[in-house]
């Protein structure tokens, strides 16, 4: 809880008055979002209101009972959006299904939250995430990149905000169980199967032998000194990073 705070405060990602509209797939990450966020909104000063949205892509039957049960007992209103986005990537016979699932899904989300009146939009990724998504960018694109905490989307009209960018997934991991939340088993086929797979295993082997790595990760994030970095090059030679 410590960490959520800190990370909302430093960049100033929930103000008053806010609606926001949490993304659920189901998993231990986005139903543990669920549970601090309104935690914060009921015990905290800082004053906002709250939805869940979850895309259902149609890859397998899921029983959302426990989810909407737990979303009722918190006061939090539950929209679930039913897409074949599953059917579509099939049709397209598409060699990389887990990217346009991902785009497909979010615009599905940032669309329904804009309907919905909420303005930022809560993602439940975590600090393991930032830096593995780092070393997928490093490694397969050649680029110094990963996600940011806070996010403008200029033509949705929106924030996207990840309250988790401090926490370490064995954290959330604890949460979970303590709690007993009801995490759903996974919608996608692929899950644990991705590249970002791997990657969970290195940023684990260097872990263990450096206790301080993921919080040394996420502090040298935020003092990068600029003027080491090499020339860039020139914009035509960009040829983006990995769609992650
Ligand atoms: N089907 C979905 N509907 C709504 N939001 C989603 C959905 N899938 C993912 N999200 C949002 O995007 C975040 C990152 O998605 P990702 O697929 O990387 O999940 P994850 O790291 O396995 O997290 P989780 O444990 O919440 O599934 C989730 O935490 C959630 O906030």
């Amino acid at each position: 809880m410590r960490y959520v705070k800190r990370a909302i405060e430093d960049y100033e990602m929930i103000a008053p008055g806010d609606k926001i509209a949490v993304g659920v797939s189901g998993g231990k990450d986005s139903v543990a979002l669920l549970r601090i966020l309104a935690h914060l909104r009921d015990y905290s000063h800082l004053s906002f209101s709250m939805v869940a949205i979850m895309i259902d892509p149609g890859w397998k039957e899921v029983d959302i009972g426990p989810l909407a049960d737990f979303c009722s007992k918190f006061d939090i209103p539950f929209y679930l959006v039913k897409h074949p986005i599953a059917r579509i990537i099939a049709a397209k016979g598409e060699n990389n299904p887990c990217s346009l699932c991902a785009k497909l899904r979010s615009g599905l989300l940032y669309s329904k939250a804009v309907s919905l009146g909420c303005r930022r939009v809560a993602l439940g990724h975590h600090l393991d995430d930032v830096i593995e998504t780092f070393f997928l960018n490093l490694v397969h694109a050649g680029y110094l990149r990963t996600f940011r905490p806070v996010v403008y989307l200029e033509r949705m009209g929106i924030h996207l905000i990840r309250p988790f960018s401090y926490v370490p997934e064995s954290a959330l991991v604890h949460f979970v169980a303590r709690e007993g939340l009801p995490v759903l088993p996974p919608l996608c086929p692929y899950a644990g199967k991705t590249q970002r797979a791997a990657m969970k295993e290195i940023v684990e082997f260097i872990a263990q032998r450096y206790p301080y790595f993921r919080e040394r990760f996420r502090t040298a994030l935020q003092n990068v000194s600029l003027a080491d970095l090499w020339k860039q090059r020139r914009p035509k030679d960009d040829h983006g990073g990995l769609d992650l």
